[in-house]
């Protein structure tokens, strides 16, 4: 695996002062950071989030999405437990790049869901790839997470590498009247565990 850790430094933020730990994945050029709280060292299961990178949620605010409302949740959430983890994933627009989310963005505004965007564009529903994550984790001496997600995908990668997932704690957190049909696709088609599986089928025909 290509993904290798480079600097860490202090980064306080209004929640706590967490340490960021620095990764390079040397095959991609792409930098990706781990926060944590804490001793996450020391076998316990660790509170942690695996959050793909959302430029328009994460940073500018954007309503489309509940990214941004995640990713305050979450570093809240170790916060308040003084211990856990937090892996920032340069993987924008579930791996498809920021350019190409804001073409899917365009393909949505004309009535497609997420999901027949991206397939319109030739990719496919998500081209994530977590096993970035398992490099960042062993060096962090991180091997079983309560997860804080709404996807199984996540679980099973995690799974899938070793890193044991002793709990899944939802993370249900900035629905709005913008990313109602969003958050209902990613139940209905992307299998989110979100409890609005019935909802997508009632979207679509309301649209
Ligand atoms: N292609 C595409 N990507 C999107 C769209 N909306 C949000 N995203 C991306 O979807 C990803 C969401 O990441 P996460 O919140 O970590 O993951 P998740 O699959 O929603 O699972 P959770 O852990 O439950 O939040 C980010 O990379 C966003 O940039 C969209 O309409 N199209
Ligand atoms: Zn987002």
């Amino acid at each position: 695996m290509s993904v290798v850790f480079v600097a860490a430094s202090k980064l306080p933020t209004p929640f706590a002062e967490f340490t960021m730990h620095g990764f390079l994945d040397e095959e991609t050029g792409k930098e990706h950071l781990a926060l944590t709280l804490g001793d996450v060292a020391d076998g316990q299961p660790v509170l942690g989030r695996l959050h793909s990178e959302c430029l328009t949620g994460d940073a500018l605010f954007s309503l489309r999405c509940d990214c941004g409302a995640q990713l305050e949740a979450a570093l809240r959430a170790i916060a308040a437990e003084g211990r856990g983890i937090l892996l920032y994933l340069r993987q924008e627009g579930r791996g498809i790049g920021l350019l190409n989310k804001i073409r899917a963005y365009k393909l949505q505004d004309s009535g497609a869901d997420t999901v027949e965007a991206n397939e319109q564009l030739g990719f496919a529903a998500d081209l994530r790839d977590y096993s970035i994550c398992q490099p960042m984790l062993d060096h962090l001496n991180v091997h079983s997470l309560q997860l804080m997600t709404n996807n199984p995908r996540k679980v099973k990668a995690m799974q899938g590498f070793g890193v044991e997932v002793a709990q899944r704690v939802p993370l249900q957190v900035g629905q709005n009247p913008y990313n109602k049909l969003y958050l209902a696709t990613k139940a209905g088609k992307l299998g989110h565990l979100l409890g609005l599986e019935h909802q997508a089928e009632q979207s679509e025909h309301e649209s």
